[in-house]
Order: C-alpha cells, then structure tokens, then sequence
C-alpha cells in the first residue's frame, strides 16, 4: 500500500542545532501515527516539515503521493492540520471563524459549519468571540477548523494541548471515530504517554531529533510497566512490615513506598492487608504507571 506521509533522511539544522536528524517515516492509510517525544525532541518540526511550513535542510518528504515543498498546493485539500496554539480571528465568533475557514476552503453551504460546531460540542460557545474562549475551547475550534472539510489526513501537533480530562476523552473518541469509520489516517505529537498509547496504532519515539523506535500498540504493554506506590504514617515500620510479608519495597524520592514486582501489582489488596495487620494501615495505595521519563530511559537503551 502507497505510504500516506513519507520521509527519507528528513533532516533540520539550525545552526549548531540539529532540530530533525535523518528521518526515515513511512505512514499507512487508516493508521494511527503517534510521535512521541520529550520537550525540544523535534516532533513541532517534524510536523512543520510535513505540512510545508519549515523548510528540511536535506530529506524528502511526501505527503499523499505528492512531495512537499513550499507553495505546492496538490494534497492539501485533502488534509486537515492544527499546530501548536490555533489561530483564530479573535474579534469573530466561534460560527463565524468557522465559515471562514469554510469560504477558505471553497465548501459550500452551512452544514459543514453546524456538523463541525455539534461534532467538537462547540454549540454552547458558537456565538462566543474567539478571544474569549478558554484554552480548551480554543482548541477545539482549531480541531473544528482542522476537520471541517472531513480531510483523509489529519496532522495534529499536540492536540490535547489545553483539554481537560473529558475533553482529552472527547477527543480520542473522535480521532479514533475518524479513523476506524471514515479511514482517516492521523499523525499526532504528543508528549503524554497515557494519551499516545491509548489512542496510536503505532508511535515513534523521537529522541533528540532522531526517530529512536517504533512500536506497535500491542507492542506497547511489554514496555510499559507498573508499580504500586504506598504511603503510611510510619514509613519506616510500612517498609520492615513488608519485607515481612516477602515485598521489596524501594524508598522513593517522593518519599514514599515503591513496589515493582508482579505480585503487588496484582494484588493490591494483600499489601494493605499486610500493612494493617502490622499496625501501619496505608494512607495512600497506588497502582502508578511509567512516566514518559522513565519509558524513554527503557526504550531509548534497550
Ligand atoms: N526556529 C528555530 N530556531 C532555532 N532552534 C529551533 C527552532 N525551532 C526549534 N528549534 C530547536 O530544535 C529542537 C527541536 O524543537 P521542536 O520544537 O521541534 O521540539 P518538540 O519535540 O516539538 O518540543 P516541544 O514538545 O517542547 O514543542 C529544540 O532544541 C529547539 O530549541
């Protein structure tokens, strides 16, 4: 199957700093793609590098068959993009900044408009000045903006920027909507681990600019692991009473209790009951899982 994004050795310097370096992607229709990387990884350039909006200081990149260079038009019909904070007109509302971008896109009528408004629960705040939308609502007209025209390709740089927790939902919901009824293919950055891998069919790991490892979500679960973490009043009398009980709990620089091994894991509840039959019930139990920092470590230098 034709790739939908292609990258080979896409690479972007800025003058001592190598941003992107030597790049090799290859999308498929219907995917799922999710780039995850740390702070400054290169995923905002990357996702600029795909859409024509920085310029590689070497590589290819083709998006929907069709290479990318500034001023090339061909695909862009077909995709749908938000990057890093969303523009707006912030003197218009909600609706009206909507059927701009409808005019820009030469759609016609005004239900492309009403569905998006419905589809991103923007009613409430369609007659709402730009300027006045939260972070969250900002965000989803940019989504809005970004789907309005029901692109095949979605490029999506940080999208839960912003969102609260339901609306992070909302959003996933959608994506993965677009993608397994309608076959849109998505690319997204992100630097939150739950959200990529609870929505990517596949993720990138980006590491200072290069493209670390790539792993299938099913892949995913064998790298991602989990610990119990306990708090108690006596920390110290928590700590001698679950060795007793066959534990092997580690001081945390939080200070409290960490355990990584299977059983506790599994069975929560045995280390609370091995905590209050020793007199030091826990004010806190856990089930935590990695961090991205922690993720990346195992990943990057396994
Ligand atoms: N216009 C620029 N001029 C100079 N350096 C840049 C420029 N844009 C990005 N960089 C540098 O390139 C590296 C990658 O940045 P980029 O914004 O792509 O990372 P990111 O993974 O998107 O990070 P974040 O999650 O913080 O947005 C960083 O070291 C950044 O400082």
């Amino acid at each position: 199957m034709a790739p939908v994004i292609e990258t080979r050795g896409l690479t972007k310097r800025y003058a001592t700093v190598v941003a992107v370096d030597e790049l090799d992607l290859r999308i498929t229709a219907g995917e799922i793609y999710g780039l995850l990387g740390l702070n400054g990884a290169g995923k905002t350039t990357t996702i600029r590098m795909l859409l024509g909006m920085v310029r590689p200081t070497s590589g290819v990149v083709r998006v929907l068959g069709a290479a990318v260079r500034p001023g090339a038009q061909a695909a862009w019909s077909r995709v749908g993009y938000l990057v890093e904070t969303p523009a707006a007109y912030p003197e218009l509302t909600v609706r009206e900044n909507l059927a701009v971008a409808a005019r820009l896109r030469a759609l016609r009528g005004s239900n492309h408009v009403d569905e998006v408004i419905e589809r991103l629960r923007l009613t409430a705040y369609a007659g709402q000045g730009a300027r006045t939308l939260s972070l969250g609502n900002a965000q989803r007209l940019g989504l809005a903006k970004a789907l309005l025209h029901k692109p095949d390709l979605l490029i999506l740089d940080e999208p839960a920027n912003g969102l609260d927790p339901a609306g992070i939902v909302e959003i996933r919901d959608l994506l993965r909507e677009l993608s397994q009824e309608h076959g849109a293919t998505v690319v997204l950055s992100s630097h939150i681990l739950t959200e990529v891998t609870r929505l990517a069919t596949r993720i990138g790991v980006i590491h200072r600019g290069r493209l670390v490892r790539e792993l299938e979500a099913g892949d995913l679960t064998a790298h991602l692991r989990q610990r119990l973490s306990v708090s108690a009043r006596d920390l110290k009398a928590a700590e001698l009473a679950l060795i007793a009980a066959g534990f092997i709990p580690i001081r945390s620089d939080a200070d409290d209790l960490v355990l990584t091994d299977a059983r506790a894991v599994r069975e929560p509840d045995a280390v609370a009951i091995a905590l209050v039959a020793a007199g030091c019930p826990p004010t806190r139990l856990v089930v935590e899982q990695d961090d991205l920092e922690t993720f990346f470590l195992r990943v990057v230098e396994a």
